[in-house]
């Protein structure tokens, strides 16, 4: 799948931290439930490989991927345990060089016109904008439109149902990323309902 394709999946895709494993199961059934059908798990924490591992393996109809993916290994180790994609926080030269040459799909974080200029230079068509209120936002996206009409974005940081809809308004604006939709504290009472209460809200509430 293009990193675009992957973009198109849902307006909202969903930024994990999973802390144990046994609740990767469980909380992309309430996503799915709730009507998001893609999720982000960051390799912030020892958790995230088997939980990417679990979810590929065993709810196919979940697009799971990684975030926080900074280097190379991380990223053939993800495609090898089954993630459909890698997000990073940045951009370099060795996660392009490696998604270019495994054909692996790949969402890099910009913050600057020389970043998408670099993405571009790889044939990338899909960016997140990270972090997307701190580096202007609204106001940045808009002046990317300008120069790189053709670059779509997904951003995250700092994005949440108050300001969702002014990003998902810009057409350069594919889908929008964030952590709120998955609050660590119902991942860790078990509260999986709430998750598939707070994706339903904010599925219904994009203008
Ligand atoms: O880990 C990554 O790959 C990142 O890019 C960082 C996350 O996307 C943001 O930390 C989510 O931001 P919030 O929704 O404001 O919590």
């Amino acid at each position: 799948m293009k990193a675009t394709e992957i973009l198109g999946i849902s307006p909202i895709v969903p930024v994990v931290v999973l802390e144990d494993p046994k609740d990767a199961l469980p909380l992309a059934e309430a996503l799915l439930e709730g009507g998001i059908a893609v999720m982000e798990i960051t390799l912030r924490s020892d958790a995230a490989l088997a939980s990417i591992e679990a979810i590929a393996k065993e709810l196919p109809e979940m697009n799971v991927g990684a975030g926080t993916v900074v280097n190379a290994e991380q990223m053939l180790k993800v495609r090898d345990l089954g993630g459909n994609f890698s997000f990073s926080p940045g951009i370099s030269t060795g996660l392009l060089d490696c998604a270019k040459e495994e054909g692996i799909p790949f969402i890099p974080g910009v913050a600057t016109a020389s970043e998408v200029m670099l993405a571009m230079e790889y044939g990338i068509e899909g960016c997140k904008l990270f972090p997307a209120t701190a580096v202007g936002g609204i106001e940045l996206l808009k002046g990317f439109a300008g120069p790189f009409g053709s670059m779509k974005f997904c951003p995250t940081g700092g994005v949440s149902l108050a300001n969702m809809n002014d990003f998902l308004a810009l057409p350069n604006v594919l889908c929008v990323g964030g952590s709120w939709i998955v609050p660590k504290t119902s991942v860790a009472e078990g509260d999986f309902s709430n998750i598939t209460s707070l994706c339903k809200t904010a599925l219904e509430a994009i203008d």
